[in-house]
């Protein structure tokens, strides 16, 4: 009945919708691709660059940044402040400048480049002091389903901390015997000092089970465990400035004058191989630089699932 069918303004509202709808749709599928590592956040901008009204082209910025593991939408504000790229921009509307600081920053990232779908491995070194056992305590007490290895360690215990718990305290000679029996993942003398290991069981145990694990060690044993295991990721933390990184080992007082003095010495070295890590975290605060590493664990978690 002539009556029932549409009249031409709605036949275009209906069709508009539809095309909307399926638009979404069309992107929805480009995220979820970029998200599980299917496809490269670059191959989806070579693509807006060669057709900038398809749906790569019509993607925003921000939901293409977004999809990537990793990047939540704090860092994903920083980055496009960083690009100098408006929120409301879409990949096909993008001036030449930013294009091209955008391809750069996706390029220089080796973790955005790849699928990390199935890493649940995460590795937190940097300086001495920056706040590395600071923010894993933080993440041990409000994050109960990370498992936090605890490492093997010969020096003695600090006041307050606890055997099993902040380290396993051995001595040299059980050390040893743990290295001779390939019981450690990695280990390393730090700071020229004590030697410190992460026990190979626990970790392969709580990956074997699917679940997430975080190491706090030091750059050699940060390098170590990529060699070992090339899907780990791995995050540098950084203080706010370094005279706030000498305020707080200062201000902790647990070490003498010349042992500061090493750690300064190692801490600048270790300043210098921020970028070989797949991510940086700036550790202003304890919870949001907390945060920011459980963020790359649970929306690894997220994806791994069938
Ligand atoms: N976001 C922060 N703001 C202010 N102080 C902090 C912050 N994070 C950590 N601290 C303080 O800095 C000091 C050093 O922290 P922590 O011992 O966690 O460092 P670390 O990186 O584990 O050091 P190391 O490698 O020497 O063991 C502590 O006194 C801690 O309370
Ligand atoms: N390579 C490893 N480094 C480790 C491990 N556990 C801790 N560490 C690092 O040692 C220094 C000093 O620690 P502190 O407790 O004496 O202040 C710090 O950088 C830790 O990250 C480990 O198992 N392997």
């Amino acid at each position: 009945m002539a009556e029932n069918r549409p009249t031409p303004p709605e036949v275009d509202r209906v069709a508009a919708s539809r095309a909307a709808v399926a638009a979404r749709r069309a992107r929805a599928k480009v995220k979820a691709e970029v998200a599980s590592g299917e496809r490269t956040a670059l191959e989806v901008l070579a693509t807006a660059i060669h057709d900038p009204i398809g749906v790569e082209g019509r993607l925003r910025v921000t939901e293409l940044l977004v999809s990537i593991p990793a990047i939540g939408v704090t860092k994903m504000r920083r980055i496009i402040h960083r690009l100098e790229i408006s929120p409301s921009k879409r990949l096909g509307g993008l001036g030449r400048h930013q294009r091209d600081r955008l391809r750069d920053f996706l390029s220089e990232r080796p973790a955005l480049r790849h699928s990390t779908a199935d890493s649940k491995l995460i590795v937190l070194a940097g300086p001495t002091a920056v706040g590395k056992g600071t923010v894993a305590g933080y993440i041990r007490k409000n994050y109960p389903d990370v498992l936090l290895s605890v490492s093997a360690t010969t020096r003695a215990p600090r006041p307050g901390e606890t055997e099993g718990v902040s380290y396993y305290f051995v001595s040299d000679d059980e050390f040893d015997r743990m290295i001779a029996a390939d019981e450690l993942l990695e280990w390393a003398t730090v700071h020229n000092a004590y030697r410190y290991g992460t026990p190979r069981g626990p970790v392969d145990a709580a990956i074997t089970a699917g679940n997430s694990v975080l190491l706090e060690i030091d750059l050699q044993g940060a390098r170590a465990v990529r060699r070992a295991m090339p899907e780990a990721r791995l995050v540098f933390l950084l203080p706010p400035s370094w005279d706030e990184l000498v305020r707080r080992l200062i201000g902790r007082g647990t070490e003498d004058a010349a042992e500061q003095a090493r750690r300064l010495e190692t801490a600048k070295l270790e300043l210098a191989a921020q970028g070989e890590f797949d991510y940086r975290v700036i550790n202003h605060d304890v919870a949001d630089a907390a945060r920011e590493v459980v963020d790359l664990m649970e929306i690894r978690a997220a994806s791994s699932m069938p």
